[in-house]
């Protein structure tokens, strides 16, 4: 099955969060699973913050793409187009805001789920909680906006 990221354009697939043309990047893949979209992702060591717990900044660049990913999705849900239908819709990070709720523990896969929370226009607001074992150590929002003509290089 192909993750949202899989139909990004060339042009904007090399995010370090989520593009899967930038080698040294997470390339994280994120999926419907019903109204919900989920990433999984396996920290490595030197993701580490305190030994044995993961750094905050990679959890919220996970959330972060997660939620600009969800963003695209949803729009062409919400116009009942394929992913790979032309024009693409491609969204950048108006505002992220991320609540540590508890340590993350360094070694077990990590879940983050997200939900569309609105929809207005150009602007997609997305929650997402990350999930460690089950348990919910992270919580953010993406406010997702299309992206302007002033990102082109
Ligand atoms: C196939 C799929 C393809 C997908 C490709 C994906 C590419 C992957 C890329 C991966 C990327 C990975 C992620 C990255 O790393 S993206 C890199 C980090 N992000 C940036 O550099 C963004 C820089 N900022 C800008 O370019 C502009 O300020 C943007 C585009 C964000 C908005 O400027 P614009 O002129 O467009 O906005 P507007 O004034 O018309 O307002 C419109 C609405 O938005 C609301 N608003 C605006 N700003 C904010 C804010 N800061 N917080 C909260 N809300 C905000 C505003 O209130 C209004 O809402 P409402 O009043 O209507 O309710």
């Amino acid at each position: 099955m192909q993750a949202f990221q899989d139909f990004y354009p060339e042009n904007v697939a090399h995010c370090y969060g989520c593009g899967r043309l930038n080698a040294d990047g997470h390339q994280i893949k994120t999926f419907w699973d019903g109204d919900e979209t989920v990433t999984r992702f396996q920290p490595k060591p030197e993701h580490t913050a305190i030994p044995g717990f993961v750094y905050g900044g990679l959890l919220a660049s996970l959330i972060d793409c997660h939620c600009t990913g969800t963003a695209a999705a949803a729009m062409y849900r919400a116009e009942n187009r394929a992913m790979d239908s032309l024009p693409a819709f491609r969204f950048v990070t108006g505002s992220l805001q991320v609540s540590y709720l508890k340590p993350t523990p360094l070694g077990p896969q990590l879940e983050i789920r997200g939900r569309v929370k609105e929809i207005k226009g150009r602007k997609v607001v997305v929650e997402a909680t990350l999930y460690a074992e089950g348990v919910a150590t992270a919580r953010g929002e993406v406010v997702a906006l299309q992206m302007p003509d002033s990102f082109t290089a």
